[in-house]
């Protein structure tokens, strides 16, 4: 047996046509993008149908336009595949470069009258058309037969003919055929079964997908059945997203999780990283507001907050433990939300969280995209593994240093971006430095409002020795340090430690458990009122920016004036809680009460 096979990804298509409520594009690409991300290499990524057949569908034509979108369906070491229901759609996806469609018939004529008002043949026909057109285009065509072992109209399906629909899509040159048990009622012996008829009446096997539901929780051992039968290509879904319109309440498609996890155990090889998989099961979940069906990636997800060690664990099992939902996670980065609170995770741990120019970039992008989402009302910068960040990245051919004119301001432009950006959120930032910092790591920490230091964590301002200087964070730096300190501590390269920075106000906190630290340092924030933390931000930047001149007195005029005026709903309401005795307002519940528009995350 060869030990591979190949996991297509129908979440994006099966499994969000079958969510009732309506999701937002962005969460779509993204999903997308994830899922790339996951090492998976066929991802079907939407279907062009018309919103009056399929609502959930129907900015196909907005995704398949988007510039990321457009990216990942070139990219050669992906097949991104497009279900085609005739010639029309055919025509928006070639007007969007689609390099692979996939057609569908059923194999059952009840089901096919139901689903797309023709009968069998009458569908094989429509799909030629649309097969014919599509490889005189070049572009490949998948071939999916639905209800193979039952149709919910006519009852069991003979194999007999679930093989006229397998012969026709290969004669009209699809170069496979997904084999779908779309009420999910299939046992591994059918499976099995109908497999051997099919490859005795020649159908070559190599040819053959399966695609199963999970609705009486017979998937996997259908999948493991066609395994052993032969099949090598199986479609799932991330997370079990989907369903079943003939079982309300029932479980659609198999999770992707699940089957890469079932096949990694055995020695099969999927190609997928399976921890990513799990936690875009779980964003997607959490995005939909709805259980994560995959229990593999339920239980890895588990597994790993328990790993992650004493710190998460514990963190975890303190009462202001918070629930950390994944977010996007560019490379080097790993971005998480929990209510109001965002935390960023610095996870380049090998280069000791080198800042590199897309982490950099990455970085300054989401800062840019949260400073307008009044549902976030913190951030927090936190890392994985030994340092917390090790500063500009320097390693061989990655580093800007000693280059021509243009990438040297470049660079200068865009680290200056990234701590202005930061030093400039609206929101209340906290480093939790858990591990010592270089260079551009410590004015990561120093663009921030607030730090948390681990007891093994120290700040090296070494550029002086690498005959470099603290040019960029040096604004952030001196403005947290002072003058005289920040000129002794750049001058000598020396590292200074936790105590004599808590000594000097820079480092509010220094502990044994930074994360635990960090959780319950945001809890005890939620009795900040976020608009009011922000003034404070604006008159600390005054006193810094403007200190003892008349722009101070003029900006301290107008936040006072802004806090004051009955227009101002947050102290309104700060004061109506106290009238009535409550002493610790939840500022959370109150920013996510008032969010007018939905949260990009
Ligand atoms: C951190 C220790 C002490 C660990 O010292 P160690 O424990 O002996 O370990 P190591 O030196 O073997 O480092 C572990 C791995 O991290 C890598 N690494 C580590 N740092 C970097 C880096 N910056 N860029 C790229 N890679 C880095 C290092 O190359 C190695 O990777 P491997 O060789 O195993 O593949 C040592 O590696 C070290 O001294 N690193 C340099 C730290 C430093 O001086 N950073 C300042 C950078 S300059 C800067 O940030 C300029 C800026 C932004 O401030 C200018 C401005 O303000 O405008």
């Amino acid at each position: 047996m060869a030990n591979s096979v190949r996991i297509v990804e129908v979440g994006p298509r099966d499994g969000l046509q079958n969510v009732k409520q309506s999701i937002p594009t962005l969460t779509k690409i993204e999903l997308i993008r994830r899922l790339q991300q996951t090492g998976l290499n066929t991802i079907e990524i939407t279907s062009v149908v018309s919103p009056r057949t399929i609502p959930q569908l129907a900015d196909c034509k907005t995704l398949l336009a988007n510039t990321d979108v457009k990216r990942i369906v070139q990219d050669e070491r992906l097949r991104a595949p497009v279900l085609i229901p005739n010639v029309k759609g055919l025509d928006i996806a070639l007007e969007n470069n689609i390099r692979e469609i996939a057609v569908f018939v059923s194999a059952s004529e009840g089901f096919s009258k139901a689903n797309i008002n023709c009968s069998v043949q009458q569908g094989l026909d429509r799909a030629k058309a649309v097969a014919e057109i599509a490889r005189q285009r070049n572009v490949a065509v998948r071939g999916y037969v639905s209800c193979i072992f039952s149709c919910p109209y006519d009852g069991p399906t003979p194999p007999s003919a679930v093989l006229n629909s397998v012969q026709q899509l290969l004669a009209m040159g699809c170069y496979e055929i997904s084999l779908g048990d779309t009420l999910g009622v299939g046992v591994a012996s059918q499976t099995a079964a109908l497999i051997k008829f099919l490859v005795d009446a020649g159908v070559p096997i190599g040819t053959l997908a399966g695609h199963f539901h999970d609705t009486y929780g017979q998937a996997l051992a259908n999948i493991w059945a066609a395994y052993r039968s032969g099949l090598r290509v199986f479609d799932s879904s991330v997370g079990g997203l989907g369903g079943c319109p003939y079982a309300p309440g029932a479980k659609g498609n198999v999770a992707s999780e699940d089957v890469v996890y079932m096949f990694e155990q055995a020695g099969i090889n999927t190609g997928v990283n399976l921890d990513r998989l799990a936690e875009t099961g779980a964003w997607i979940s959490e995005q939909l507001k709805k259980q994560n069906e995959s229990r593999a990636g339920s239980a890895l997800l588990a597994k790993s907050r328990l790993k992650s060690g004493s710190k998460e664990s514990k963190a975890n099992t303190t009462a202001s433990a918070l629930q950390w939902i994944p977010q996007e996670a560019p490379e080097g980065l790993k971005f998480f939300k929990s209510g109001t609170n965002i935390k960023i995770v610095l996870d380049r741990p090998r280069n000791g969280n080198a800042l590199t120019t897309s982490m950099i970039e990455m970085l300054t992008a989401f800062m840019e995209k949260i400073a307008g989402d009044s549902s976030i009302t913190r951030v927090a910068i936190t890392a994985n593994g030994k340092f917390f960040c090790t500063g500009m990245d320097l390693g061989k051919g990655s580093s800007p240093v000693a280059s021509g004119q243009a990438t040297v301001d470049a660079q200068f432009n865009r680290l200056t971006k990234l701590f202005n950006v930061i030093s400039n959120a609206p929101q209340v930032t906290i480093a939790c430095v858990q591990g010592p910092a270089f260079g551009g790591g410590v004015g990561l920490a120093f663009a921030c409002d607030i730090r948390i230091f681990s007891k093994n964590a120290n700040m090296t301002l070494s550029e002086v020795k690498l005959g470099l200087c603290p040019a960029t964070i040096s604004k952030a730096v001196i403005r947290e340090l002072g003058i005289p300190f920040s000129r002794e501590a750049m001058l000598s390269g020396r590292t200074l430690l936790p105590e004599e920075l808590a000594r000097l106000g820079a480092v509010a906190k220094v502990v044994s458990d930074p994360n635990a630290a960090l959780d319950s340092y945001l809890t005890s924030l939620k009795t900040s009122a976020p608009r009011a933390s922000g003034m404070v931000k604006d008159l600390i930047k005054l006193a810094w920016q403007e200190g003892a001149g008349p722009k101070q007195e003029e900006g301290i005029k107008a936040l006072f004036r802004q806090m004051m005026l009955s227009d101002n709903v947050e102290s309104a309401y700060g004061l109506k809680e106290f009238q009535r005795g409550n002493k610790k307002v939840d500022w959370d519940a109150f920013a996510l009460s008032r969010q007018k528009v939905p949260s990009k995350l």
